[in-house]
């Protein structure tokens, strides 16, 4: 396996013009194909989970061109639900934002697909979105085990209805029925069950979807209804923000070390909840100044711990565990139960890497207490094949102590960059 010591790193400071948001880059290029006319993308990510959704949507026939550096794509929309001609297998990698979503959209399709992914997407439970999907009639089953893909799809036309869906292990189940709703041919209304988790990723469903001309009633995140007779239209042009979850790790590495780090391409009105990772920050001690397109980052005083409930914002939670190593006084992060079904068992895997650097972590069902350590310790961090544990434990060289970083091309997921960016704010 391959690896990457990080040497200490004394000072930081630069700009990062951050690459486009996973969450965006999906559902834009999602809502894209199944648009009426020709929409042009820019910005968007380059990354596995782009590549994943890429790749798909050729499979079932898309047709787009792809700009050489893969940032640029113009999709010519079906302006209609997918069709296959016999069975198309798409394999998704592990990337739950094509996953869940193309799951939905290809249940209310006429098509038969098979969706498959890599050894752990099937152990990533889906079981809830196919009980929604069941209950508008649609033909969707489990090839291993209930609940879990690979899933076989043997799409069709569906009338629509109410439905129910339970929103508290994933709001990517959410995100799938409301992204495919518009396909049916009468209304949808669909009724949260259970507390609603992630809900900022609705937050960037419902601005998509508007951006591609579909209206959502939001009746205060208990249901949702999407009245008949929508469809998606091209809004021409689409320009991808940054991805505020990427951000964290550069303002982090500020709010560490002390050095001004300014991250362009998200700022106060971004559609990404993520970015309320810099308020954090800010309760730590950190000075924060959001702008209109970026958001920087310094530190002048000690950064404190905190206790905060940040089920907003799981993925950039991630970076607040580490950040916590530099912190006065122990981190409680709270309400992150789902971090249990993402990449990795999230909470174990931190509660593990954090004690090797010599940290006392409380590992609780739903929750992770940090304690930093008098001195930190140099370990070989295990990845989990989890990009964010690679990019959140890079952190841990803002100290006089290295870091080794196993398999540090996991990033791929999301950031293949990351490591090239991370070293151009870092002095030794
Ligand atoms: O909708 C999205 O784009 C995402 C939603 C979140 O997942 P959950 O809703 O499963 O927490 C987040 O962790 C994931 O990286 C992206
Ligand atoms: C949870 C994540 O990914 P996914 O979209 O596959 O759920 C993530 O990127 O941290």
């Amino acid at each position: 396996m391959t690896s990457l010591t990080l040497e200490p790193i004394s000072h930081v400071s630069g700009t990062i013009h951050l690459p486009g948001s996973k969450s965006i880059s999906n559902r834009a290029l999602l809502l894209a194909a199944l648009s009426e006319g020709e929409t042009e993308l820019s910005n968007l990510l380059v990354s596995d989970d782009v590549s994943h959704m890429l790749e798909a949507l050729k499979q079932l026939g898309v047709n787009y061109s792809l700009s050489d550096g893969g940032t640029f794509c113009k999709v010519a929309g079906r302006g209609a639900a997918f069709s296959t001609d016999g069975l198309v297998e798409l394999f998704l990698g592990n990337a739950g934002t094509a996953m869940r979503p193309l799951a939905a959209a290809l249940a209310l399709s006429p098509v038969d697909v098979r969706l498959t992914g890599e050894p752990r997407m099937e152990e990533r439970p889906i079981g809830h979105l196919l009980d929604a999907l069941r209950q508008l009639g649609a033909d969707v089953s489990c090839e291993k085990n209930e609940g879990y893909p690979p899933l076989r799809i043997q799409g069709k036309a569906l009338e629509g209805g109410r439905v129910t869906i339970d929103g508290s292990v994933s709001s990517q189940f959410l995100t799938a029925m409301l992204m495919a709703a518009p396909l049916v041919t009468g209304e949808v209304v669909i009724e949260i069950k259970g507390d609603l988790v992630s809900k900022p990723y609705i937050d960037i469903t419902l601005a998509l979807m508007k951006s591609f001309g579909v209206e959502v009633v939001n009746d205060h995140y208990k249901s949702f209804k999407i009245p008949a007779g929508q469809t998606y239209r091209s809004p021409g042009q689409f320009l991808v923000e940054g991805d505020a979850s990427s951000a964290s790790y550069f303002l982090a590495a500020a709010a560490i070390r002390g050095g001004e780090v300014t991250v362009t391409g998200i700022g106060e009105n971004s559609l990404q909840g993520d970015t309320a990772f810099a308020q954090v920050l800010a309760d730590m001690g950190a000075q924060v100044t959001m702008a209109a397109d970026h958001i920087k980052v310094s530190r002048h005083g000690r950064l404190r711990g905190i206790d905060q409930d940040m089920n907003r914002i799981p993925d950039a939670a991630m970076t607040i565990a580490t950040t916590a190593l530099f912190a006065d006084g122990p981190t409680t992060i709270r309400n992150i139960a789902n971090w249990r079904v993402k990449e990795t068992d999230r909470l174990a895997a931190m509660a593990a890497e954090l004690r090797k650097v010599g940290a006392t972590v409380d590992e609780g069902e739903d929750y992770l207490t940090i304690e930093p350590p008098t001195q930190l310790r140099h370990a070989e961090i295990e990845t989990y094949n989890d990009h964010r544990i690679a990019m959140c434990f890079s952190l841990v060289a803002l100290s006089d102590t290295p870091v080794t970083i196993l398999d540090p091309g996991c990033t791929s997921k999301t950031f293949p960059t990351y490591f090239d960016e991370f070293a151009r704010i870092s002095e030794r």
